[in-house]
């Protein structure tokens, strides 16, 4: 028998709430994945779609007002909930990191560069000498193309191009096996934004590390990843390679209309296609598949029951569109 090879991430019926005025927001509703080493999987969905929630749970790092309402978060086989503090504290950035949305603003304005990089690896181990970490602080900037002569700069005196870079050394600097990376390039300029995308690239392909990668640029995820989830009111509708995202037409009929919102330029015009409607409540989902008050093919069967899970083409897609083998769209 051939042993499955250990995902750097698993998740097993993951579900996160927030306990707010209204009632519980279902932010995250049941979500399974694997991520293994070498590995990019894109995340993506319209803004409130559960996207960062789901990231911040696997870090542990949930707002106090929400709460892993089931299931478990694994890395490297280890049960994220189940560590005590210490545990967690030495686990967190060695192991998974995460490069949060808008980081390169939360760089610590009064310390210099090299001051906060010194300060991942002196935290995390105590036995390193401040000339080795100085040392690594240096290699750690080679990896992200940044001249080390702006480790004595403090955040303002670099571009937004380079903070981000800074941030993105951070995340790696004590080689963990999972990052997640949740937007890393909004707010940057297309052409810094290329620049950073080919450097993550490049830093994957000799560390391979297994990669979270979260956005709701559809091009740039389908690049990037091999895999992509497509997230919807908390759910992953669909799970397909990224390739299919281009060549194929059977999709989740969301997936379907993200994917005509992506502008196309012909000779004189553009043509973008927006999805009508608007995303559900996450207080007060809607019956059966939260999709169907916007779904163009709604029947019966979607308003009463929630789909399950079925097999496309290698695609998981959560849609009874799918039914038979002849089904969908
Ligand atoms: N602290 C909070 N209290 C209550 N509800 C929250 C809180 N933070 C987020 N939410 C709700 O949880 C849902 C998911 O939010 P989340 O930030 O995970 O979405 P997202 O897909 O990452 O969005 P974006 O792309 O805009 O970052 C949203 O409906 C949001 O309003």
């Amino acid at each position: 028998m051939v042993e499955e090879k250990q995902p750097v991430l698993e998740l097993q019926n993951v579900s996160v709430g927030y306990d707010s005025p209204a009632g519980m927001v279902q932010a995250v509703n049941d979500i399974n994945l694997k991520i293994y080493e070498n590995t990019i999987v894109g995340l993506i969905g319209e803004s409130g779609s559960g996207k960062s929630t789901l990231g911040n749970a696997i870090m542990r790092l949930l707002k106090n007002n929400a709460v892993l309402t089931s299931g478990t978060i694994k890395v490297m086989g280890k049960d994220i909930y189940g560590m005590n503090k210490n545990e967690l504290r030495k686990f967190r950035w060695s192991q998974m990191s995460m490069v949060f949305q808008s980081a390169m603003n939360a760089l610590n304005p009064v310390l210099t560069i090299e001051e906060q990089i010194l300060d991942v690896f002196l935290s995390h181990d105590k036995s390193m000498s401040k000339t080795e970490a100085k040392k690594k602080a240096i290699e750690l900037m080679d990896i992200v193309s940044i001249d080390p002569r702006y480790l004595k700069s403090y955040p303002h005196e670099l571009s937004g191009g380079m903070r981000q870079r800074v941030v993105i050394a951070i995340a790696i600097a004590l080689d963990p096996k999972l990052v997640i990376m949740d937007e890393p390039t909004t707010a940057l300029d297309v052409v810094v934004q290329r620049s950073i995308l080919d450097k993550i690239k490049e830093i994957q392909r000799v560390k391979k590390y297994a990669i979270l990668f979260i956005s709701h640029d559809f091009s740039l995820v389908s690049e990037l990843a091999s895999r992509v989830a497509i997230m919807y009111a908390g759910r992953f509708i669909e799970v397909t390679d990224s390739k299919s995202l281009v060549h194929s037409e059977r999709h989740h009929p969301y997936t379907q209309g993200l994917l005509r919102a992506i502008p196309h330029l012909t000779e004189d015009d553009v043509t973008i296609e927006g999805i009508p409607g608007n995303p559900p409540n996450l207080v007060d989902l809607p019956s059966g598949c939260a999709y169907h008050p916007r779904c163009p093919f709604a029947f019966d069967l979607c308003k009463k029951e929630r789909p399950g899970i079925r097999h496309v083409d290698g695609r998981e897609i959560e849609c009874h569109l799918y039914d038979t083998v002849q089904g969908g769209v």
